[in-house]
Formats: structure tokens, sequence, C-alpha cells
């Protein structure tokens, strides 16, 4: 046994609930699902059960130390917990079936509140499905399910998510099926927290690169997939689903029907009429119905006519996938909602300290507002297609780029204050807002015209756009909210919401409650004379003795800690607490004035609660105004957030100029002067150097990268892709000057090491990536290579970057930026016309060694590696060899070798690798590697 688990067994509990026990463990053999952890409300606390709990302490605590073992085994143990090496929980079989048994049933008992609602998050975060489960009432020992929740369908678990979720849990339902040949997919998603629902309907190619895009950029949680096993594509796509780490429920295709589709729609999204999607998309709107139904939407009639119709149009995107998100590192993949969640600057900035390794939308996100946040990363992860919408974007972010005071003024000032509006709407929505939520909205409301008035003021070239899209538009939010202004003020007492944070009804409203207040009035006022004597009877100044309210200890005195010894030993005063604020304390008097406070207050609660109820019901009626305001205010966050980073960073971001996608054929192109990595050139102790790239079709859109190690290759190349993305968003760029050309997708295949494929070679995870980027790409792309071929032999690795580079340039056309440290591929430019080579420098004077990163035209000298091997006092012998090894490398031009890496290439290309059995696709591969003598090894 080892010593964690001789740990464990002394922490053997016994205690008995047998019933319960056999309850658990026929809910758990009943159901193979592996994936639901399961936990019971005991009423003050939860416990969870079993392998659950193994899962939850590890996930939640890092350590088994909080469990305990009730003493009865389990004879069915069916899954086990494998804690991998990167620290990452996987469901085995269980090997170890004999000590969980002698250890009993693992009991984990959780907190209500903050450590439950962290610990569902977690969950969801981890995919899981979650049930509660409660004792039914007046029984004792039967358990009913209570509420249920999984990534893409949190509706029942909103209380616990309101604070943060930034991204919503999106649900898709999804049928794959063939047309003319091309495979379709109709698709629904849907949000019922942020109550948004969509359907498209779209081709893909064999690769599924669209449906990849699809589920990247909108932040898909868990699909609903419409089973047809004949079908070969459907294969596919569970495969493409487990890899992107989404959850799939298999249902059958008489889910999948239009019958009653477009009535269901219509419910939830209102009566308009050209709401409804174009209804030619059949099976977009079969799956719509599948959705609606396990999202079970229509039980729910507050959701009627709520619902808003989102769009996804494939053409409107640049196309993204996973390893591009990685490559560039735009967005934090694991963290994403956290980082959004925490809204206002976000996780890091460019004035974090720790700014090693951020993403870009870390950088970007100085937010200062939680929607802003949300909204923002939306544009990160959907940069645009259209120049006319990117130049629309442009626009906006010039306009405060240039407006330093309107800026600072709406950063500093106005915005700040602004809370979670989308929070507030889901709280009013779902009839769990409070009056205090009321007195906070009426509090931003009234807030407005300071926002109004400082964009007023603004005067540029774009005045007319801000006063079309931002002044008008909050001129009339501002006038709609009057009537909630006015019933707040009329209804809410707001001077006991300001003094003491009490959100009452106002007792003028009602005879009972005025009664009530007077009693209430009657008691402070007695408070506050106490508090005039006891000044005196401390022989303190009257001010020093302060009054502090609050909902928990109702009225105490507050003296400040220096002035503490005035009570001190003298046993009348008793202390409540001391804070950082000062020591509070009160008598017995007010002890027992506080008690009939209470009373009171809790009578003028109970009293009120009809006209609270209606107030609340009156605010609900302003959700949908409350929604506009959000999307406004998200909006403007976003374009001054922008401005403000560019206008930050160490040398000020540019407006880039853009030139429509596809219309660059004349010799135009991407050309960047001084660009620079917007990540990198924060970091501590660097001093950035810019570089410039010119990716002219016909001319250079094919730029070879070559030069020393740590030299700085990954880097120029990662920036290009950013910039290119940036300018997309519709943001500045980290340069002194450029054009970009937009591209339909950025494909990226970047570090031999960290291939997302598991249980494939590395050389196989570069072969299968690069296979996908050759199928994907179109002449309009943008490709980043890097390094490929590392996890090869040297001869077979040149082979494949030759050919695949040969092939990008006659067969695809698109830009690309081929980082390499095969020498030899820089020949390429003599061979063909749009290839240039680029390399960074490095100096070797005086007998130092020095990286310039500066990229320079034409190849690299290669010379670097052995000069290196001087500087550091290799032998003299091994310094020889190594310029022999070099003759010889150099001297490798075999013809024959050359013509096998590039047949070998041709039948390469044609292996399906997204078929069902990876096991033959690989074998294809080997067979094709032995018979062209390639050596991978
Ligand atoms: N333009 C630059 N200005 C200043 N420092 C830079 C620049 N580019 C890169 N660096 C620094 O050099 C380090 C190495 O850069 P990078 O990883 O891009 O080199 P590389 O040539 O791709 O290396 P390798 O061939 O070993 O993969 C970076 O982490 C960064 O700190």
């Amino acid at each position: 046994m080892s010593d964690n688990e001789q740990e464990e067994s002394s922490q053997v509990v016994l205690k008995e609930d047998k019933t319960f026990v056999t309850f658990f463990q026929s809910l758990v053999s009943s159901n193979e699902d592996t994936d639901t952890i399961r936990l019971f409300d005991r009423k003050g606390y939860y416990s969870i059960h079993g392998e659950d709990a193994v899962f939850v302490a590890m996930m939640h605590f890092k350590s088994k130390k909080s469990l305990k073992y009730w003493s009865i085994s389990d004879p069915n143990p069916k899954k086990k917990i494998k804690i991998d090496n990167d620290g990452s929980l996987t469901t085995t079989a269980s090997s170890s079936q004999q000590q969980q048994q002698e250890l009993g049933l693992a009991v984990l008992t959780i907190r209500q509140g903050y450590e439950f609602e962290n610990i569902v998050k977690e969950l969801l975060d981890e995919k899981k499905k979650i049930e509660i489960w409660s004792m039914k009432p007046n029984s004792k020992q039967q358990w009913e399910l209570i509420k249920k929740g999984s990534p893409g369908n949190t509706q029942m678990f909103e209380d616990v998510l309101l604070n943060g979720n930034c991204e919503g849990s999106v649900m898709m339902a999804l049928k794959v099926t063939r047309e003319k040949g091309s495979i379709v997919f109709g698709i629904s998603f849907g949000d019922a927290t942020f109550k948004t629902i969509g359907v498209s309907q779209f081709m893909d190619n064999d690769n599924l690169s669209n449906l990849s895009s699809f589920i990247m950029q909108m932040s898909v949680k868990e699909c609903l997939l419409c089973c047809d096993q004949k079908n070969y594509d459907y294969q596919k796509v569970k495969e493409k689903l487990s890899d992107a780490g989404i959850p799939f429920t298999e249902l059958p295709k008489s889910d999948f029907s239009s019958k009653n589709a477009e009535q269901d729609l219509t419910r939830l999204l209102g009566s308009v009429k050209n709401n409804l999607p174009d209804i030619e998309q059949e099976h977009a709107i079969q799956s719509a119905s599948c959705l609606i139904k396990h999202l079970d939407l229509l039980s729910n009639p507050n959701y009627f006519g709520k619902f808003k119709l989102e769009k996804y149009d494939l053409d409107r995107y640049m196309k993204l996938d996973s390893s591009s998100f990685k490559g560039l590192h735009i967005i934090d993949l694991k963290d994403s909602s956290v980082s959004a969640a925490a809204g206002g600057g976000g996780a890091g900035g460019a004035s974090s300290s720790s700014n090693k390794d951020q993403s870009l939308y870390n950088l970007l996100n100085q937010c200062n507002t939680p929607m802003g946040s949300r909204l923002l990363l939306q544009w990160v992860k959907q940069p645009l297609l259209n120049a006319e919408e990117i130049e629309a974007r442009l626009n906006f972010v010039e306009a405060f780029y240039n407006d330093l005071e309107l800026r600072q003024s709406l950063r500093s000032n106005d915005l700040k204050k602004i809370g979670d509006l989308d929070r507030l709407s889901k709280k009013l929505h779902g009839q769990k807002a409070t009056l205090e939520d009321c007195v906070n909205l009426y509090g931003i409301v009234t807030r407005l015209p300071v926002v109004l008035q400082s964009l007023n003021n603004h005067s540029s070239i774009h005045q007319e756009l801000i006063k079309v899209n931002f002044i008008e538009s909050l001129e009339s939010i501002i006038s709609d909210f009057a009537k909630f202004c006015a019933m707040v003020e009329k209804t809410i007492d707001l001077d006991l919401a300001n003094d003491k944070h009490e959100y009452v009804i106002r007792s003028s409203f009602d005879e009972t409650l005025r009664g009530i207040q007077l009693k209430k009035d009657q008691i402070s006022n007695k408070i506050e004379r106490f508090r005039v004597d006891i000044a005196d009877d401390l022989n303190l100044d009257e001010a020093k003795v302060k009054l502090h309210y609050s909902e928990k200890d109702m009225f105490l005195l507050r003296i400040s800690r220096k002035d503490e010894v005035a009570i001190r030993d003298k046993k009348k005063y008793i202390v409540h607490a001391t804070a950082k604020d000062g020591v509070r304390f009160a008598t017995r008097e007010i002890d027992t004035l506080n008690e009939a406070y209470k009373k009171w207050s809790a009578e003028y609660l109970d009293k009120q609660d009809g006209l609270a109820k209606r107030t609340l019901q009156i605010a609900a009626s302003f959700v949908p105004l409350i929604e506009d305001l959000s999307s406004l205010i998200a909006t403007l966050d976003v374009f001054v957030t922008l401005s403000h980073v560019s206008s930050i960073a160490p040398i000020p971001f540019i407006r880039p100029e853009i030139i429509p996608l596809g219309s660059d054929e004349n010799g135009a192109g991407t050309v960047i002067i001084g660009g620079r990595h917007p990540c990198v050139e924060i970091q501590d102790n660097v001093n950035f150097i810019a570089n410039d790239i010119d990716l002219t079709r016909g001319q250079s859109q094919f730029q070879i990268i070559t030069g020393p190690n740590m030299g700085g290759k990954s880097t120029f190349i990662r920036q290009v892709g950013l910039i290119v993305l940036m300018a997309q968003i519709g943001c500045f760029v980290p340069a002194q000057k450029a054009t970009i050309a937009v591209v339909d997708c950025i494909l990226s295949r970047v570090g031999a090491g960290d291939s997302q494929l598991r249980g494939v070679s590395t050389f196989m995870a570069e072969m299968l990536e690069t296979s996908y980027i050759l199928k994907v790409a179109t002449k309009n792309s943008l490709i980043i290579i890097d390094e490929l071929g590392r996890g090869t032999s040297t001869y077979d690795g040149f082979g494949l970057a030759w050919g695949i580079a040969e092939y990008i340039c006659n067969q695809i056309g698109g830009f690309c930026l081929f980082a390499t440290h095969f020498h030899e591929l820089t020949i390429l430019s003599d061979l063909l016309p749009m290839v240039k080579n680029l390399h960074v420098s490095a100096s070797t004077q005086n007998n130092t060694f020095t990286l310039l990163y500066k990229v320079e035209q034409g190849p690299c000298d290669q010379s670097f590696g052995i000069h290196v091997a001087i500087l550091a006092n290799f032998p003299s012998q091994v310094i020889e060899n190594a310029k022999q090894k070099a003759k010889e490398l150099e001297s490798f031009e075999s013809n024959t070798l050359k013509q096998n890496h590039n047949k070998f290439l041709e039948e390469f290309k044609e292996i399906n690798f997204n078929s069902n059995d990876v096991e033959k696709s690989l074998s294809l591969v080997n067979s094709l590697l032995n018979k062209y003598s390639i050596d991978i090894n």
C-alpha cells in the first residue's frame, strides 16, 4: 500500500448509512455514464460519493485528504479516477478495485455557497454533467433528482453561474448529411442563459474545417448529434468532436424533425415573422427542433418571445481552427472564460507584471466592463472578412485613439462604474433580482448622461459616426429608461439605500409601512442619542465615535483602534469586532434596541413583499432595454479599449490599410514595415527589434525564413499572423506602416513538440497537421509553418519540407511564411518566382556571438552553428568534423532523393486522415515511406 493510501485508510470513519449506500450503488450501477457527478443536498451542505467524490477531491482540493470512507464496501465499482502525469484526471476501468473496497465508500462533503458554486463551475469546465439530488419532502430515505445540468445546458445553475461564466454555455444540435457529393451540416446552436438561438447550414470539405472553425469560434460547449451510424461522415464528425473535447450525446433521427420546428422557433423568437431563419435551411431547422426539445425551452413560458436570433455566417469570419488559436496564442484555451469573466482589465494587460507568454486576448482585454470583455473575446475569435466592416471598426478605434480626453474620461470614470448589465438582466428575467438590483440599475442609468456628455464633446472626422451609432442610441435608451427611474424614485427608499445599504420600499407608499418606519426611526434616534452620551462618557470627541450600520449587526458604535484604550476593561462596552476601520462595539442597551430594530425590519420586509414583487415585475419589463444598453456599452467599451491598448503600447499601434479579400491579384499584398510581436515586445527585459515583411502575390508571397536557433524566426512569423489577425478584428496593429490583404483563414503548424494529437509520433503529428493545411488552404489564406520536418531524419525532413513548400507555391498559391532550419530549402527561390528568402541575423564580430533579431533579405549564412561551437570552446577535432559534415550536407542534392520525396507527397496527399480507421491511415503512410525509402527514425 502506498504512503498516500496509508494516510487515507487511517481516515476511515465508521459511519454506516446502509440505505443510502445501497441506493447510491444502485444509482451508479444502473447508469454507465461516467461523466455524471452526483451531489446530494443534505440541507446545509452537500455530499458526494464513491468515485465522484475522489474526482471532485482531486479536482478541487488537489488531494484525497478531505475524503472520508464509509465502511461499506462497494460490490460493484465501475470506474477509477486516474491522475495523469500532467495532473489531469481521467476515468478508467478500475484496476485497484480491491483497495477501493477495503476502504469503503468514499465521501466528500462540501459547503453550500462559495465552495459549492466553485465546484459546480469547475465540473462544467471539466465537461462533466451534474445532478443534484435532494431528500423527498416528508421522507427520510427517499431521494429525488431536483436539478441537472451539463456544459451546454446550465439553465438550472444560473443562480450559481450568475457571477462570471462569461461565454455562457453554447449547446449545438448537429445533423450531418450529404448533398450533391458535399458534406452538409445543419446546425442549431443556443444559449438558454443568454437567451439566444441560431441556425446555420453550411457545406464542408472532407477535413471538416468549417465545422472546426464553427466549434472554436462559437465557443460550443456540448453537442446533440443526430445519430446516423451508416453515414461515413458521421464517424468523422464524432472524431472531430472528440478531438475538440466537445462532449456529445447521440440522439435518434426522430428527435430531428421539422414538424413543429417553425412554430417552436416562432414562439421563442416572438411573433416577428422576419425573425425566422431561412426556411430552406431544412437540416438546420430540424436541428433547432432537437435543441429546443432537449433544452426544454418550451416548458418555460418566461422564454416565449424573449429569445434573440443569432446568426453565424460562415462567409463573414476568418476561418481559424484550434491549432491556429494555439500556434498564434490568440486566447488561453483553458482559461478563456475565466479571464473574460474577470472583466475590468482582464488578466494581465500591458502593464501586468507577469507578462511572459500572454495571449493576444489577454493583452487586448483591458475592458472596463464585463460585457466589453465578453464582446472582445467574440471579436478576437471571429476576425472579419469584409473590408468595409473592418474599416468601419477601424474608424471607431481611430476616433477614440485620437481623442485622449474622451478615452480617458470614458475609461477612468464613465464606463468603470457600469456594472454587469448582462448579469442584471439575467437576474431580472429569471425573477432572482432584488430591490438592490433595481437601485444598481438606477445608478447605472442615472450615470448615462455623463457618458453622453463625454461623447458629445468629441469632435473629429468621425463625429457623425459616433453621433449616429452611440449618441443617438444612448439618448433614446436614456429616454426609454425615464419611466423606470421615476418608478424607482417613487417606490424605493433611495436615502436608506445610499446611507445604510438597506433596500426597501418607501414607507410613504403604504400606511402600515409608515407605522413600522416610525418605530424604526424612534429606535435609531435613541441609538444616536446613546452615541452622543457614550462619546461624552469616553471623553472622546463626538465625531470620533461613529455609528456603524450593517444588515447583519444592525447599529454598532465604532472608534479608531488608537482610541480602543478608552473602552478597554470597561465591562459595559461589548466589543463585536476589530477591523481595519476600527473597533466596533455596543452596550447592552444598544444590543436590545438592535434586537427590536431587527424585528421591525423583518416586519417591514414582510409587509412590503407584495409591493417589492410588483416593483421587480415592472423592472423585469425593462429587460429588452437593458440588453440594448448592454450591447451598446459593450461595443463602446471594446472600441475604447482597442484604442487604449493601441495607444499605450511601447510604440503606439497604427491603423492598417486594408485590401479587400481576393483583390490583390495585380501584385499587391501584405506589406508590413517595422512590425512587432504585440505580446513579446512588452515582455520584461526585451528590447524588441522591429522587422519588415513583403508578401506580394506572384513576387514574394512565399517567404522562407532561416537563421540561428533562438534567432527570432518563430516570433517573426507569428507576429505577421497576429498583425493580420488584429487588422481583421478591426484593431490597430504593432507596426510603423501596414498594408494588410484580408485572408480567408490563417493556418498554422507551429512547434514540433507540442502536438495536439495524442498517441501519434511527432513526425506523424506534423504530417497530419500539414496534410490538413494542404487540403484546407486557398490562394487567399495565410499559412504559417514553423520547423517542419524536425520530427524525422535530416534528409527526409528536408525532402518533405521541400515537397510541401513546392506544393503550396504551385498548387495552392496562398501567402506563406516558412521558418526552417533546412538551409537547403532556400534554393527554392531560384526555381520559383514567388519564393523569397529572409534570415534572422546574428553577429560574430570580436569573437562574440550576438543574436540581432533583425530580419534581412536573402538566405542565412549557415555557419552560425559552428560559430557557436567555436565560441563555446568545443574541441577542435569536433569543430573540424562538424565542418566536414556541413560540407557533405551542402552537397546533398541527390535528385533521386528529391524525386522520391515529391512522389511520396503526391500519394501522401491522397490519404484520408479523417477516416474512422486511424490505424489503416498510418499503415498506408508507413507503406508509402517504405516504398520511397524514406527513413523517419
Ligand atoms: N524581434 C525580436 N526582438 C527582440 N527579441 C526577440 C525578437 N524575436 C525574438 N526575440 C527573443 O528571442 C527569443 C527566441 O525567439 P524565437 O523563439 O522566435 O527564435 P527561433 O529562431 O524560432 O528559435 P528556434 O529556432 O530555437 O526555435 C524570444 O523568446 C524573444 O525573447
